[in-house]
């Protein structure tokens, strides 16, 4: 990530809280921390932060050239992190750095270039030519959200399954009686791989339609290699075709297919699966990103789960897996000892897994809808936050909780698992990218980051939480490297708040 040259960042919280990704403090033109105390500017409060605007006179020479995209004149701007950060935890996740008045400037490589005050940015691209202007007065402008846990490859539908819940079936209950998982191999691993593509092509859409722009995708529903392999091919595919930004994982010890013990399936996929996966790899064929268990009484116990991320990890894979949903499994604990980037569900967790992942800094994803559809006991999401969990957020989309939604997501965790809107946030932005180990490149509004950003047609961005169900009609664009890949034309004329 290059350092920012123009020397219109804002500032949010005091120099030395988070966690920089080494924008050096006293660095040119000044990330938070470096402007000068004495610089000419305006403070704006929001969030008890104050916004510094710095004056013109520091700014660099004009920006002239060709641009792919200015967004020009949002009412909020929510930057998320403006000093670089790797993850938010603790109080920084609980104030976000927002811009009031501001424009953006994204380039022709699809990265941000510029964002600050809107007469700063005009001044200096005042000799600048863009591919499109969007004029975001009145508006809001955030990241593109991030959903770091989905398992968006299947077939077969799975409504019956809802039905028997709410007549009070429980879901291990159902898995036990042939159900559940075991009911989507099945029919997974009968579809073609251009059923299955199609399917997940409609599915991605929906989630961009929805704010997301990065999404963790899991294989899972195969078991065997043959189509594990297919679920990874039909993924790796979109990876290449699709705007949506795509973190694949392995899941293959998802579930003990029918047939064999817990004991012969973690042979075979060290044995074979995990070998099959390096070789893929290496001819740049498919190339995964993370490696996940399902670690649960009745499926992984701690032992299986133990070789099989270990495995993964020995060929370069992330260790980011389902933990401590059902059971206490000692799942964190584990995680921390074996450095997994990210952990999920976490209902049963300990005190002591929560400590041990806060010091190894493994993501908490929290998943508000499973733990709402299966009227689970709530994770501590402010337990983790009191003890310094970086915890992120994710939609589970599944057969099980069929729910793409990412600010519904946020509303039940606020809701639900008492966090603020700004923690919400952070968790569905900067935290979600970290535990995928993107936060360099996704997760808030930086420069020389990625230019995925989403616009609501809202003068508050609290607003795409708080409107439970109403992104539909709040989000007006979803924007992907700088290009629109989704514009609501609705939107424009609905009254939003
Ligand atoms: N808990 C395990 N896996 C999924 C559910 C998968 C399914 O039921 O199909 C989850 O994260 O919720
Ligand atoms: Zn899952």
């Amino acid at each position: 990530m290059p350092s920012p040259s123009d020397g219109r960042l804002v500032s949010k919280g005091q120099p030395g809280q988070g966690q920089s990704r080494g924008r050096g403090q006293g660095q040119a033109g000044g990330a938070v921390g470096s402007l000068p105390s004495s610089a000419p500017g305006d403070f704006e409060p929001n969030g008890g932060h104050p916004l510094r605007r710095q004056s013109l006179c520091s700014l660099p020479r004009a920006m002239a050239g060709r641009h792919r995209l200015l967004l020009e004149n949002a009412q909020q701007l929510v930057l998320v992190c403006a000093r670089g950060e790797e993850y938010l935890r603790r109080q920084d996740a609980g104030s976000l750095a927002v811009l009031r008045d501001a424009s953006l400037v994204v380039g022709l490589d699809g990265c941000i270039k510029a964002v600050g005050q809107a007469d700063v940015i005009r001044n200096q691209f005042s000799g600048a030519t863009f591919e499109r202007v969007i004029d975001c007065s009145g508006k809001c402008v955030l990241p593109g959200l991030v959903d770091a846990h989905t398992h968006p490859v299947w077939a077969g539908d799975r409504v019956h399954e809802f039905a028997m819940k709410l007549a009070g079936a429980s879901y291990m209950e159902i898995h036990e009686a042939g159900g559940g998982i075991h009911f989507t191999v099945e029919h997974t691993r009968k579809a073609t791989e251009e059923e299955l593509f199609s399917t997940f092509k409609h599915r991605l859409e929906r989630m961009l339609r929805t704010g997301s722009t990065l999404v963790e995708c899991k294989s899972g529903y195969g078991l065997n290699l043959e189509t594990e392999l297919k679920m990874l091919r039909v993924i790796e595919r979109a990876k290449q075709c699709m705007d949506i930004g795509i973190s694949s994982t392995y899941c293959g010890a998802h579930s003990v297919p029918k047939g064999k013990t817990a004991a012969e399936a973690t042979d075979d996929i060290i044995n074979n699966h995990l070998p099959k996966l390096k070789e893929l790899k290496l001819t740049g064929e498919i190339c995964v990103n993370n490696i996940d268990v399902f670690c649960e009484k009745g499926v992984f116990d701690l032992e299986s789960t133990r070789r099989i991320l270990q495995a993964g990890k020995d060929i370069g894979l992330q260790i980011n897996f389902h933990g401590d949903e059902l059971h206490p499994m000692k799942s964190a604990e584990l995680g921390a000892e074996l450095g997994a980037r990210a952990i999920s569900h976490l209902e049963e967790v300990t005190d002591e897994g929560i400590k041990a992942m806060a010091r190894a800094k493994c993501a908490a994803v929290l998943l508000p809808t499973t733990a709402y559809m299966l009227r689970l006991k709530q994770p501590q999401a402010r337990k983790m936050l009191e003890e310094g969990v970086i915890v992120a957020l994710g939609s589970d989309f599944n057969p099980n909780a069929y729910c793409f939604s990412m600010p519904m997501v946020m509303h039940l965790a606020c809701v639900n698992m008492k966090m603020s809107m700004n923690e919400a946030l952070a968790a569905a932005t900067i935290n979600a990218a970290y535990a995928l180990g993107k936060s360099d490149t996704h997760g808030s509004i930086e420069m020389g980051k990625q230019g995925d950003l989403v616009i609501i047609n809202s003068s508050r961005w609290e607003h795409l939480i708080y409107q439970f169900g109403g992104h539909e009609a709040l989000i007006s664009y979803v924007i992907v490297k700088g290009k629109v890949v989704y514009q609501n034309e609705r939107c424009e004329t609905m009254i939003s708040y």
